[in-house]
């Protein structure tokens, strides 16, 4: 895709790159003082998650080792399926360790609650979870979030580390799409 067919397939900008980057560093301000002291360990989702766990976790004042999990509910489309198949697992045993999810966004809920089940019941000192959108009114189970960075309007995003059928994630921002790109 050219980068001027991207520009012209979005509807608005919703978080610009400044935005984003000014609330990650509150984000990280919090964990390094909730977290001071202790063992943490950052679990990102993959794929979207990718951005925001460079960006969250550089801004750390300390080292913080880094997993990763592939889960996938959405597939190409822009509904979950609500049925979550881990696509990789961690390679990290993360018995009694406090262990912080990164997202990109929390939008029905089903993957992060599922998610969260999934790891506690591995013996997980804690889990907590930080996601850099959230849709509060998208939400199908309820989720509890320690570290937030956006509440938006449930309509359906891309850019820094959203895609549409894997297109637009490496745009800077978060954006919505223009009804006609996805066929609404
Ligand atoms: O709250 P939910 O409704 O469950 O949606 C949130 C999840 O959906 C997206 O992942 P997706 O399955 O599209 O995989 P991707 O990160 O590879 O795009 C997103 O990155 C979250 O993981
Ligand atoms: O709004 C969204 N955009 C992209 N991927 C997503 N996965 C869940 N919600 C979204
Ligand atoms: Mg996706």
């Amino acid at each position: 895709m050219d980068v001027a067919d991207m520009g012209e397939d979005l509807k608005e900008v919703l978080v610009t790159e400044e935005e984003i980057g000014l609330r990650l560093d509150e984000m990280a301000a919090r964990i390094d003082a909730d977290y001071a002291g202790q063992d943490l360990l950052l679990v990102g989702v993959l794929k979207g998650a990718v951005y925001v766990m460079a960006d969250l976790s550089r801004r750390l004042h300390r080292s913080a080792p880094m997993d990763w999990m592939a889960v996938s509910s959405y597939g190409s489309g822009t509904k979950s399926s609500g049925v979550v198949r881990i696509l990789k697992d961690l390679d990290t045993d993360i018995t009694d360790r406090h262990v912080l999810i990164v997202e990109d966004i929390i939008d029905s809920g089903l993957t992060l609650s599922w998610l969260v089940g999934n790891l506690s019941s591995r013996g997980a000192a804690s889990v907590e979870i930080a996601a850099l959108l959230r849709k509060p009114e998208a939400a199908k189970v309820e989720v509890d979030v320690k570290y937030v960075g956006f509440d938006i309007p449930t309509e359906f995003v891309v850019g820094y580390g959203l895609d549409y059928a894997e297109q637009y994630r490496n745009l800077p921002f978060i954006g919505t799409l223009r009804p006609e790109v996805y066929g609404g």
